[in-house]
């Protein structure tokens, strides 16, 4: 049946849209925005109030599926994301077994198209099993529908091997996403190392540990001309060398999550709270202001969550026996419009590219506009209601979030993917 969805505030600057509209969406497409539209026999959902903008893509998701569904799975991790107002999510390989062959995408994928309550673009590991020794099945993994490549989880330790996985995997035209970590230097590093480990007797985890890698990986980018996006960036001085490789004209892009910019090590304490114990660690406040400008500036291209769910039992342990990550989707529109937009930092269209028009591009998917013959991937939020995160659970299979108790302003109501609802009223479907 047509939708025709009445009086929201559309934001989308791909087609300098910034007012108020209809939309008209018919099978999975939108047929017409504009004012006043009427469409014979559709079902009218009144948004007054309310904003629209082309679906949420958060590039950065654990969904633990295949092999760690104690932690969650393709449907409880994509019904996390409807809640969150995400319309697809970018899956990354550390499953079991690791998705590193075209068999194990076609898992991914065809689980998510079955089942799933967002769209799934899978991800492949650059290295077989992530070990770092030898180059996954690259082509195949592609002809199976992979959008990129990670060893999310590790840094690829040897310069020489990611050499090598460019100088041959950007013959698919897929970006190189590197999760950068030096593990010599950062060792059993647990949080930011400073006055804060110190105190805490934990040990420490440089920011050095990160810039290495990061600085190795854009020289690496430059010799092979392979496109490379930095992922979960938290330190000022390696968002100084991806703007110096932006400035340089190299294809390098970057991302930061809500915890990065939201919270520092300071947000650690004697309780030992293993909920902010992420990977890489919360750092500095002067480390998460620089990350801000660079979101408010363009040196940060996309805001993701690295959501990583871990069961309750695994995060109830010395804080040095928990498993880095913690769970963000659900909360991460909240709080980018609370804390960024709300406080004037960036506009809603600054948001609308950082969350979806970017990670789309990065990955190289279908564009969404609000615009008639565009895919009707749709997120619609209310930006007045205030809710504290946590405060009715999770959707998630996991609660290791970080973010527990802090009060937000605005959140999802409505989600459309391919015109079909995933989120209605605030209700997964
Ligand atoms: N970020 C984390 O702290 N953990 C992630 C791995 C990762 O993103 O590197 C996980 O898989 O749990
Ligand atoms: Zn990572
Ligand atoms: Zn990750």
């Amino acid at each position: 049946m047509a939708l025709l969805l009445k009086n929201a505030h559309i934001v989308d600057p791909s087609v300098n849209l910034d007012g108020v509209a209809d939309v008209a969406i018919e099978g999975d497409r939108i047929t017409a925005v504009g004012e006043n539209l009427a469409v014979e026999g559709a079902e009218v959902i009144d948004l007054s109030g309310k904003y629209l903008v082309p679906g949420l893509v958060d590039m950065h998701v654990h969904l633990r599926d295949p092999g760690y569904e104690h932690k969650g799975d393709i449907v409880s991790e994509t019904r996390a994301a409807a809640k969150g107002g995400m319309t697809g999510v970018c899956s990354m390989p550390n499953t079991d077994p690791v998705t590193d062959n075209g068999v194990a995408v076609e898992y991914v994928k065809s689980v998510a198209a079955a089942k799933g309550h967002c769209r799934v673009y899978p991800s492949g590991a650059i290295t077989k099993g992530l070990k770092g020794e030898i180059i996954s099945e690259m082509g195949d993994m592609v002809a199976h529908g992979c959008v990129a490549f990670t060893d999310d989880g590790r840094g690829i330790q040897g310069a020489g091997m990611l050499r090598r996985a460019m100088d041959y995997g950007k013959m698919f035209g897929k970006v190189f996403m590197s999760h950068c970590q030096d593990e010599d230097l950062v060792g059993e590093g647990q949080i930011n190392e400073g006055a804060v480990s110190t105190r805490l007797g934990l040990l420490g985890w440089p920011a050095e540990g990160e810039e290495l890698q990061i600085q190795r990986d854009i020289m690496i980018a430059r010799l092979t001309g392979a496109k490379l996006h930095i992922q979960h960036i938290s330190t000022a001085r390696g968002l100084e060398m991806v703007r110096a490789a932006k400035a340089e004209g190299l294809p390098v892009t970057c991302e930061a999550t809500p915890h990065h910019l939201f919270l520092t090590e300071d947000a650690i304490d004697e309780t030992y709270n293993t909920s902010l114990k992420v990977n890489p660690p919360l750092r500095t406040a002067a480390d998460a202001e620089a990350l801000r400008e660079g979101v408010a500036d363009g040196t940060v291209d996309a805001i993701v969550t690295d959501h990583a769910p871990h069961a309750d039992w695994e995060k109830s342990r010395e804080f040095e026996l928990a498993p880095f990550g913690m769970i963000g989707i659900e909360g991460s529109l909240a709080l980018v419009l609370t804390n960024l937009v709300k406080t004037g930092k960036i506009t809603y269209q600054r948001m609308v590219e950082l969350m979806s028009i970017a990670p789309r591009r990065i990955l190289g998917v279908d564009e969404v506009k609000i615009e008639a013959g565009s895919l009707a991937d749709i997120t619609v939020f209310d930006p007045e209601i205030r809710w504290t995160i946590g405060e009715d659970g999770f959707e998630s299979r996991a609660h290791n979030c970080g973010f527990t108790g802090t009060e937000v302003c605005g959140r999802a109501t409505d989600v459309f993917v391919g015109g079909k609802a995933t989120l209605r009223d605030g209700v997964v479907c």
